[in-house]
């Protein structure tokens, strides 16, 4: 089974319409992608354009938080349940911008993995160092306990059904993509923790997206590394012909 995929995340971007249209151009761009790709959308949007893809294999839907608690007094939230009985597949999990804005941690980050599977919802674990571990070289310890914390108490059937998005936070909105060398080193770290707890057999199966200004130019010099699955994809994917570009740069499985 091919472990590729490209997902776009258009953050708070897009009215309802607009992304309609977005997607129908994306859809009519590439009715038969190379790999699944997922459309992580604003809450508002989740019902028209899930419809939009409802019978197209390759295509999916992802939401891009969910709330950790099964249901109650939460004004304002959604919960994995709500997702998963509209037909949503993905949802976006611990991004860095959550963490930054929203104080998202680790350990709230783990609860939620676990509401979201609990539920029959794939988490796509975004995970990554800022600037200051990269330029002291810390990221491997960095990243490790991130994916520590946040798989904290998963078994490998569980992690089994985890995305992870390796993103550095430098290279997210700023138009410096991580060179094919350090996007590799990571893939290949994160491969390797994964296989040393949770067993060979799920790392070998796991998909590692690599997010941080992926565009046109470079998507498939990144997507060629062994490592490195397919991308999470910002600003390019607001652009139907470059997120088209981008799901065509992933070699056929
Ligand atoms: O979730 C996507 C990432 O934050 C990457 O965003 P970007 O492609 O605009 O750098």
């Amino acid at each position: 089974m091919s472990r590729t995929m490209v997902a776009g995340n258009w953050k708070m971007n897009t009215t309802p319409t607009q992304g309609t249209a977005l997607v129908k151009e994306v859809m009519n761009k590439v009715p038969n992608p190379p790999t699944k790709v997922v459309f992580g959308v604003p809450a508002i949007q989740l019902l028209a354009v899930q419809k939009l893809v409802s019978g197209h294999a390759n295509y999916a839907v992802a939401a891009q938080n969910m709330h950790q608690e099964e249901k109650g007094a939460y004004t304002g939230e959604t919960s994995a349940e709500m997702l998963v009985d509209a037909g949503i597949e993905y949802v976006i999990l611990g991004h860095s911008e959550r963490r930054d804005y929203d104080g998202e941690d680790d350990e709230l980050i783990n609860r939620k993995i676990i509401r979201a599977l609990e539920a029959g919802l794939k988490p796509i674990y975004c995970c990554g160092e800022k600037l200051d571990i990269r330029e002291a070289n810390n990221q491997e310890v960095v990243v490790g306990k991130q994916i520590e914390q946040a798989f904290s108490s998963l078994s490998p059937e569980q992690v089994a059904q985890i995305v992870i998005a390796y993103e550095p936070v430098w290279a997210i909105g700023t138009g410096v993509t991580a060179s094919k060398e350090q996007a590799q080193g990571m893939h290949d770290y994160i491969r390797r923790m994964i296989a040393n707890q949770f067993g060979s057999e799920v790392a070998k199966g796991m998909t590692i997206l690599y997010g941080g200004s992926v565009k046109p130019d470079n998507a498939e010099e990144l997507f060629a590394e062994p490592d490195v699955d397919g991308g999470l994809v910002g600003g390019a994917s607001l652009d139907a012909e470059n997120f088209a570009a981008i799901i065509r740069a992933i070699k056929p499985a």
